[in-house]
Formats: structure tokens, sequence, C-alpha cells
């Protein structure tokens, strides 16, 4: 049997930036439905950034403690990860939702769960667990916020060997002997930071001549450096052309190399990319193609479309939650806008109604030892779209208060600026500690603040943020 029921918007995916759509249009007083298949909180609470900083966190505590003299003495043993993987699993609350369908039923969200699927235009139709089935009209709008999911490439023995993507490399109860890591981006490098730290005999293996392309060059060189220290074995420029598992999914694993090496393990985490869950949601029912990436304006609406929204990973602006929920309050705030019949909504750049730090201000921490956090446009991607742009660098060694925080830190950071206007249109940072300077280069970067007036925010004394002064003093000449 299928019951129908109407709501003012229904959102398919109750991860973070799923329920923060609701979050918001809920509090603007429309009815919302949240339709969820798995575990409330998605991806990011259970097999993403949670466990992964969970399993990241005593790796940089660690590391940082070992270069503080009166101390570094006390902290030279291995990490204890049966304590790690416990933290770790608290911190998932033991992948239960109990507490996050307790806070959607306390901002009064009516939650649905099975699998949602498109059923033609503002009609979403849910099979439930139990074998039920809910027919859902929105009034107003239905927003996508379904997530993405590891990609493996296509390659001989790899179907049924049992690797690891993101989800075992964050959930995993045992520390493998020796762990392959393919792929050098974000999962690839913090995976093997933290598997490395807590026992495993970690190979990296890199497609590229670099790990975190997207980032400043130089960041990717520290992380690489210290990856190698903390005695990982990383290899750059290599391709893998095939897997072989004699035992099927479990047991010692081989990964060939296309130069003929073999590199043997005994689990291997592919971190390469992410592909959208989209396929089998219905996008047919409503012209677009199945298991597609979203295409979105700036409110977040599907182009093409007047009532149907993309939020999050699906729509592949950034992949990150902060900027999915970024996005997520935006949307809420173009959906109730539009409901209640808003005449001309706030598009304009940095309007209320413009997802505009998509495009200018994404701010990243990269959670290694040392740290990585960017925000804005490298140097070399400022170039690329075109602007004239002077990029002063600063070694975050020679700051006091990073060599305070830690004897022989070793560190970078680079500010680019916009030669034509005087505002900064990136920021990068590579070193310990400095994830959390990243927002005031995010201010700085969002807020289009001019180079004359960042003169006058003067860092506190002796701190790592004192760089700012240095690349001011260096722009500045
Ligand atoms: C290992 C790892 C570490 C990461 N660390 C960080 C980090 O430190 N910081 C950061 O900002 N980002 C991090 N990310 C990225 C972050 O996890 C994602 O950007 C974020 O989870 C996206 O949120 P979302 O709500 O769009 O999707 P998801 O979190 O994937 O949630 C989507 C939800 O939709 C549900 N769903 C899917 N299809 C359907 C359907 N048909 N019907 C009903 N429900 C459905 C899913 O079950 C899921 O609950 C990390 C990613 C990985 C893989
Ligand atoms: N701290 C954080 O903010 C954080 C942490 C983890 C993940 N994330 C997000 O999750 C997303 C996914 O991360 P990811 O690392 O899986 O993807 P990614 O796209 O960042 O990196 C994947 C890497 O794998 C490489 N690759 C692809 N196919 C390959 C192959 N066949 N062989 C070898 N290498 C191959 C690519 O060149 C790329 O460098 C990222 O976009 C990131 O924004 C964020």
């Amino acid at each position: 049997m299928t019951d129908a029921a109407e709501y003012d918007v229904v959102v398919v995916g109750a991860g973070p930036v799923g329920e923060n759509v609701a979050d918001r249009t809920r509090a603007a007083g429309l009815d919302t439905a949240v339709v969820e298949d798995e575990l409330i909180g998605g991806d990011c609470s259970y097999w993403a950034c949670v466990p992964s900083k969970a399993l990241l966190r005593p790796a940089i505590a660690r590391a940082d403690a070992r270069r503080v003299p009166g101390l570094a003495a006390s902290v030279q043993g291995p990490l204890d990860a049966a304590a790690v993987l416990a933290r770790r699993d608290e911190k998932v609350g033991d992948w239960k939702d109990d507490g996050q369908a307790a806070w959607l039923d306390s901002i009064g969200a009516r939650l649905y769960r099975g699998r949602g699927r498109l059923h033609g235009p503002r009609s979403v139709s849910v099979d439930g667990p139990e074998g039920e089935h809910h027919l859902l009209t929105a009034r107003h709008a239905v927003v996508i916020a379904t997530g993405s999911r590891a990609v493996l490439p296509d390659l001989p023995g790899l179907t049924g060997a049992g690797a690891w993507t993101s989800r075992e490399a964050t959930s995993a109860q045992q520390v493998p002997e020796r762990l392959a890591v393919v792929g050098g981006g974000v999962v690839g490098v913090e995976m093997a930071t933290a598997w490395q730290a807590l026992g495993s005999r970690v190979t990296l293996l890199v497609r590229g001549e670099g790990v975190l392309p997207r980032m400043e060059p130089f960041v990717g060189e520290h992380v690489v450096d210290s990856l190698k220290e903390a005695g990982a074995d990383v290899r750059l420029g290599v391709s893998v052309a095939a897997v072989d598992r004699p035992g099927g999914h479990t047991g010692p694993v081989s990964v060939v190399l296309d130069d003929g090496a073999v590199v043997r393990a005994d689990e291997v985490l592919f971190a390469t990319g992410r592909a959208p869950r989209t396929d089998g949601i219905g996008l047919g029912s409503v012209g677009l193609t199945d298991g597609a990436w979203l295409d979105v304006d700036d409110t977040c609406l599907v182009r093409g479309t007047d009532w149907l929204y993309a939020v999050g990973d699906v729509n592949r602006r950034a992949l990150l939650t902060h900027q999915g929920k970024y996005q997520a309050r935006i949307a809420g705030a173009a959906i109730t806008a539009r409901a209640g019949g808003v005449p001309l909504l706030e598009t304009d750049r940095w309007g209320a109604h413009s997802a505009t730090a998509d495009h200018a201000a994404v701010p990243q921490v990269v959670f290694t030892d040392p740290e990585a956090a960017a925000v804005g446009l490298s140097l070399a991607e400022a170039e690329r779209a075109g602007h004239r742009v002077r990029a002063v660098d600063h070694d975050l060694g020679s700051v006091s208060g990073a060599g305070l925080y830690a004897d022989g830190y070793r560190g970078r950071a680079r500010m680019v600026v916009d030669l034509d206007r005087e505002v900064l249109l990136g920021a990068a940072f590579v070193g310990p500690g400095v994830g959390e300077l990243l927002h005031s280069a995010t201010v700085a970067v969002a807020g289009e603040v001019p180079v004359e007036r960042l003169w006058h925010a003067v860092p506190a004394f002796p701190t790592i943020s004192e760089v700012w002064l240095r690349l001011l003093e260096a722009y500045r000449g």
C-alpha cells in the first residue's frame, strides 16, 4: 500500500547538508520531510570527516608533542591503537543515529526512512525498509542531498578483492600490518598519515608528481617529506596496473605497478576520487541524466527547473562538509523567499541568495602532519583565471610564535594578491597547527579586505598568525 502526503519541502538525503536545509526551511515555518536510507548524519558523521579526524588527532598531537623538548621524551612510544579506535567508535556514536533522529524530530521535520526517488516533477517516492511505500509531493521544492561515493578504477583483479575505500579506511577495527594506499588526494594522504601512526607500514602510491595537486605545490612537498620521515614509503609517478589477492577478499594482496614492481600488503585502500550518488534516484523522470553530477545555479537550483535543488557533494561545487552546509543555508533562504513570493532574490555577488563563496573562497584543512590549509585561488589557478597577481611567500619557521610552538618548526605560507584590486585572492599554509590559522585568511578573501587595511589587523605576539605581518611586510617591500 502506498500512502501519500504533501509537504512544502522534501529533502532527499540526511547527511550534514540535507540536515541543514531542513533546519533552515523548518526555521522559516515550512513543512519539511526528510528521506534517508542509511544513517542520519551521512557519510561525514560515520565514514568520512568525523572518524578520519578521530584517527588523525592522536597522530597530530603526538607529532606536535615530539617537537617540544621537555615533553618529547614522554611521547616516544607507539600510539595505543585500541584506545584510538575505541575513541573513534565513540565519536561516530557506534554507527547509530538515535541522537540525530531526535534532533530532526526536535526541529519538527518528518523523517521517512528508506530510499527516495524522484517520481516526476515535485514528487518523491520512498521505499521503506519494511516494504512500505510513500509518495511525497512538494508544494515548493525537492532538494537532492544524496552525497557521493568512492569510485574504484577499472583494474584487473580489483573487483571482489576486498579493497578498502574511504568507508573501510575510516571504520576498520584492526590495524593492518602493511597498508598500500592508492591516490595522492586528500583521503590518500590523511589515511596514510593516520594508519602509519597507528602502526601500519604504509606504501603510498601516487600517479602524479606530487600529492594534494589542488593546493600550492610546496604544500604537498612538505606533506610528502613528513610522511617519509614517519616511515611511509611514498612513491610518486607510479600507476597501478592490477591487483592480485589469491585469498579472495582477505589475506595478503599484491599491487602490481605498471613498471612491473609489486607492492605486497595486507590491505589496499583506493582513494581515487568520488562519484555522485544520483544513480537510481529517478532523475530520468524529470528529464535529467541518471547518475550525473547535478549542475546548479548560485541559489543551488538545478538548471532548467524551478523546483529542484541540489546541495552538497552531489553538485560537485566543493566536496566539503562546511561548503555543503553553506550551500544549504543559501538554498534554504532561496526556497523560503520563493515560497513566500519574494519577487526579486538577492542573487548578486555575495547576496543573501547566492553561494558566491563556492567560486571565490572555499577553505580546506588537510589534517596531516604537518597540517595543510588553503582558501581561494592558488597562484596557478589565479593566473589561469586571467588575474594580474603577485604571490608573496614566507618561511613559517622564522616566525617567533612558530618557533615557540615547536622546535625545528618547518612550514611555509603564501598569499596571492590581485594587483588590480589590491585584495587577496587566496592563501595557503603548511605547518604544524596551521589549520586554526585558516579562518583569518577566509575572512580576508571573502571580505575582500584591502591589503592596506590588513596592515591594521595586528596579529598577537607570539602566535603563528604573525606570519600575516611578515607576508604584508614582504608585499609592501
Ligand atoms: C575519508 C573522508 C574524509 C573527509 N573529511 C572531511 C573533512 O575533514 N572536512 C570536510 O569538510 N569534508 C570532508 N570530507 C568530505 C565530506 O565527507 C563530504 O563533503 C560530506 O559528507 C558531504 O555531505 P552531503 O550531505 O552532501 O553527503 P553525505 O554525507 O554523503 O550524505 C548523503 C546522505 O544521503 C543519503 N542518501 C543517498 N541516496 C539516498 C536516497 N536515494 N534516498 C535517501 N537517502 C539517500 C545517504 O545515505 C547519506 O546519508 C571527507 C570525505 C571523506 C571520504
Ligand atoms: N580534510 C578534508 O577536507 C577532506 C578529507 C578527505 C576528503 N575530503 C574531500 O573528499 C573528496 C574526495 O577525496 P579523494 O582523496 O578520494 O579524491 P581526490 O579527487 O581529492 O583525490 C583523488 C586522487 O586520486 C588520483 N587517482 C584517480 N584515479 C587514480 C588511479 N587509477 N590511480 C592512481 N591515482 C588515481 C587522482 O589523481 C587524485 O589525485 C575530496 O574532494 C575532498 O574535498 C576532504
